[in-house]
């Protein structure tokens, strides 16, 4: 329906999502299967962050930077390929390839569902109703009794003197820089930071992570920690640890980190700068004031266990909540709000396990408790570990950095958490998770048969082996 007013053009529709990520595309095309009429409006590109600028553009390349350091590791089994070099072009190629086939895919999708497309930014004009100008020019105020917010994040700058003018990239920026960094600094060693400083660093280029705590991933156990770092470092990846960055110049060679630390001042050059150091809720041009959506003092919209904020009919989905912020989270609250609205299933999202996954080599990969939160939370529980060096399938492919552990509850023999840094860790890890979910045993996990010779198979050898309970005089359940 539409009216003809001054100002805006004035629409009327069932639903508005607002942001094609990986909640608002999914939801759009399943309510507009289930019939009603529904408006997404996207500004930049269908498929959101993880398509376009996220896990599919940085997955690709690091299959490419993984094939390059296996062809260098050739000779170790018995294979010559003489010199290795990279080809950066051919590299980008593949990798926009990748994501234009996805793209695409989520578009098609879409249009199939009959989900109304806008390309352009939206704005709450009240709480019910949103205003967008489209790629064409055209004004439109939107009105739906149902708005869903799934509009992400954005990377975070820090305020550090010269920062904005040096020329420095963003993670979306690196992705599309044509040329090879000869020597890349990156501010953060979080998931970005170690996930692009490995890729570069297999690539050819030379690598440093400037980060600030005074080691990588401060939530994982120290055993994790370090084998992680040795790896890193083993393929050539700098660190300053504890180290933050008091200025930034552009030089002509490239740019020059002022950092500070409790050796005092120190300066590091490079050719480029990558900024890895957190991201941003989309939520401060949204004019959420007009709607009045409350918002946590970082932007992050405020939902409460089933992703409604505090106006009756809008939702939000996503990092734009405050995360955890991975794809398999935002698609989960898709899933979440499609049950409620669609089929009259309430679930929570305390309901649901969070698992993660840091694509470096080996991939470090958790779910649940580590040993360092049982013991924190005082649990009688017991730790299992095995070094990826005793694992059959490691040893025969030659990829034995890591360990796996886990957490195991001392009276009811059921799993607590779960940590492996190994080769394919995310796939280890999901057998445990769904031992976890399955409410299967420890020890039949050990008793298990598992096709011989897999990485699974050696959750076997993980439970067979001796237990450390978690430190006694701190258990209190
Ligand atoms: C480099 C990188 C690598 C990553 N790798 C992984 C990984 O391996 N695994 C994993 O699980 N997660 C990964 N993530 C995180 C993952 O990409 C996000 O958690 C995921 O995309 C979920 O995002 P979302 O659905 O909340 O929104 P997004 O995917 O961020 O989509 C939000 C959309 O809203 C649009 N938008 C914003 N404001 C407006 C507005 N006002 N009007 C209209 N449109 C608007 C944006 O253009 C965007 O398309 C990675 C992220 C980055 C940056
Ligand atoms: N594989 C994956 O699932 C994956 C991959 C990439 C990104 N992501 C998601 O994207 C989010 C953002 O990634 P990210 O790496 O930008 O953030 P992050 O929060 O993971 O890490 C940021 C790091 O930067 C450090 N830091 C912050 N300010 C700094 C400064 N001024 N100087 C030095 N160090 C500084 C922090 O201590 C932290 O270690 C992640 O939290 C994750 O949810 C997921």
């Amino acid at each position: 329906m539409t009216q003809n007013t001054a100002g805006p053009e004035q629409v009327h529709r069932d639903v508005i999502v607002i942001g094609a990520g990986q909640a608002g595309g999914p939801l759009a095309g399943a309510l507009a299967r289930s019939g009603r009429c529904v408006s997404l409006i996207e500004r930049l590109h269908v498929g959101g962050t993880c398509v376009n600028e996220g896990c599919t553009p940085t997955k690709t390349i690091i299959a490419s930077a993984r094939v390059a350091h296996l062809a260098r590791q050739a000779e170790q089994y018995g294979v010559n390929t003489g010199a290795v070099s990279v080809d950066f072009g051919r590299v980008q190629a593949r990798k926009n390839a990748v994501v234009e086939s996805f793209r695409s895919g989520s578009v098609s999708g879409l249009q199939e569902a009959g989900v109304e497309v806008i390309m352009g930014h939206a704005r709450f004009a009240s709480s019910h109703s949103v205003v967008v100008t489209n790629r064409a020019g055209t004004p439109q105020e939107i009105h739906a009794p149902l708005v869903f917010i799934n509009t992400g994040t954005r990377p975070r700058w820090p305020d550090i003197p010269g920062l904005r003018d040096c020329g420095a990239l963003d993670s979306t920026g690196l992705l599309n820089l044509g040329v090879q960094p000869e020597h890349l600094v990156i501010l953060g060693g979080g998931y970005i930071g170690l996930e692009f400083g490995q890729v570069y660093a297999r690539l050819g280029s030379r690598v440093t992570i400037v980060e600030q705590a005074e080691r990588l991933a401060i939530k994982e156990d120290l055993d994790v920690v370090a084998a992680l770092t040795d790896a890193l470092c083993e393929d050539g990846v700098e660190f300053h640890f504890g180290q933050k960055a008091a200025g930034v110049r552009r030089t002509p060679a490239g740019i020059e980190l002022t950092l500070a630390g409790p050796q005092g001042k120190q300066i590091l050059a490079g050719s480029h700068l990558l900024v890895a150091a957190g991201r941003t809720a989309n939520t401060d041009d949204l004019n959420l004031a007009a709607a009045g959506v409350e918002t946590d003092d970082h932007g992050n919209i405020v939902v409460d266990e089933h992703l409604r904020t505090n106006v009756d009919g809008i939702y939000a989905l996503g990092d734009v909540k405050g995360g955890p912020a991975f794809t398999h989270i935002s698609y989960d609250d898709f899933r979440i709000v499609r049950d409620a609205l669609l089929h009259g299933r309430h679930r929570s999202v305390h309901d649901r396990l969070v698992p993660y996954t840091v694509f470096t080599d080996p991939q470090l990969a958790r779910v649940g408790l580590n040993e360092t939160q049982a013991r924190e939370k005082g649990l009688r529980a017991q730790v299992y570990t095995l070094p990826m060096s005793r694992v059959a399938r490691a040893i025969e492919t030659g990829e034995i950095r890591g360990l796996m552990k886990a957490i195991v509850d001392e009276e009811t023999d059921l799993i607590l958490g779960a940590t492996v840094l190994g080769v394919d860790g995310g796939e280890v890890l999901s057998v445990l998770q769904m031992a976890m979910m399955g409410g299967v045993s420890a020890s039949a996990v050990r008793d298990g048969v598992f096709s011989h010779p897999t990485l699974s198979e050696s959750l076997n050898n993980l439970f067979m082996g001796t237990p450390v309970s978690v430190e006694p005089e701190q258990a209190a359940r």
